[in-house]
């Protein structure tokens, strides 16, 4: 069982616009609203892919209620703890080319009783996971090194962590020692204090990281794919998708795919891969199911340093 722990979840209301102006009204073709989160959405693409997974969600407010009712539908094992405030709500203005734009809220704080009931919900939860998913920004006021106590206390029981962070959160984790983590190339970049250009720069920035603590690292790049550092072996793969609509949540359907795989070796970074590429041919945040994935056009291999990232970062 793999439980996923997302201390800022969200509601996430997709609008599709023609263009983005700034200054102008835009008149929306469509929207969206799903449930959202780092951890969320980790757990909503395994349940899409029958793996077992449970969710510990804080929820406030009516936005919060609104969040446990989508995740209720959607079927997903959860253990949602009342909060006093609101749940955020994160907005994408996504265009037809598949560029998102997206504005996420700080979050509503977490009491340090609130906290403690999170953090004792997932001690016992975790009883029974293969894998804790630690997931997502930190709402304000909530210590940075949350991810990282988690960490040092599952990980001396034996019970694998991931940890998918940005910022102080993710350099604190990555101390800690975390059995995988995966950052993006932005916030692998923050993390490491270097600018990533190349592939050769993510090689030596993921090697930062594991000498900082973290057994595996797992870096998403994008239209660029993905880079898999482990022990002394790195892979990279990628998987083009045909037509993009969104590419919120694709990181978190990548991290999903590649822990269903067994998160080791080039049969899991394909599979993150896969499930990465059919997620950004997805509308909004949704999962993607068995039906959405095509596993043909993943190319892993070695990589290539001089190989220039052409995605943003
Ligand atoms: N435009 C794209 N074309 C192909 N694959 C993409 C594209 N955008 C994202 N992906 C896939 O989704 C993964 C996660 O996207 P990325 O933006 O790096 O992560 P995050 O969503 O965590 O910021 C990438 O590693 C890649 O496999
Ligand atoms: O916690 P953060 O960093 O604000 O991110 C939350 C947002 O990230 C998402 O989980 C999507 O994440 P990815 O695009 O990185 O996979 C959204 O559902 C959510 O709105």
């Amino acid at each position: 069982m793999i439980l996923t722990l997302t201390l800022n979840p969200s509601l996430d209301r997709t609008i599709e616009i023609g263009s983005l102006t700034r200054g102008a009204v835009i008149r929306a073709a469509a929207a969206h609203l799903d449930p959202g989160g780092k951890g969320v959405n980790v757990s909503r693409a395994l349940l899409a892919n029958q793996v077992r997974s449970c969710a510990v969600v804080p929820f406030g407010g009516d936005e919060g209620r609104q969040l446990v009712a989508l995740l209720s539908a959607e079927g997903i094992d959860m253990i949602p703890v009342p909060v006093a405030g609101a749940t955020r709500s994160n907005v994408t203005l996504a265009e037809p080319d598949g560029t998102v734009t997206k504005v996420n809220e700080p979050g509503t704080a977490l009491s340090p009783a609130e906290l403690d009931t999170l953090g004792g919900a997932v001690l016992d939860a975790a009883q029974s996971a293969d894998w804790v998913v630690a997931s997502g920004s930190l709402p304000p006021g909530v210590p940075v090194d949350v991810y990282a106590d988690l960490c040092r206390r599952f990980t001396a029981a034996g019970i694998q962590v991931a940890v998918d962070t940005s910022g102080p959160a993710l350099v604190e984790a990555v101390a800690a020692g975390p059995t995988l983590v995966k950052p993006n190339r932005e916030e692998l970049a923050e993390a490491t204090g270097t600018p990533i250009m190349c592939v050769g720069d993510v090689i030596a920035a993921a090697g930062k990281l594991r000498a900082m603590g973290a057994r595996s690292v797992l870096t998403s790049l994008g239209a660029d794919g993905a880079l898999l550092m482990e022990d002394d072996q790195v892979w990279y793969g990628e998987c083009p998708v045909e037509a993009r609509r969104s590419s919120v949540g694709a990181g978190d359907a990548m991290l999903a795919g590649f822990l269903a795989a067994g998160a080791r070796g080039t049969r899991a970074l394909a599979e993150g891969l896969a499930w990465a590429s059919a997620a950004v041919g997805l509308r909004g945040s949704r999962m993607p199911a068995p039906a959405d994935i095509d596993r043909s056009a993943v190319r892993i291999g070695a990589p290539d340093p001089a190989q220039p990232l052409v995605s943003g970062g």
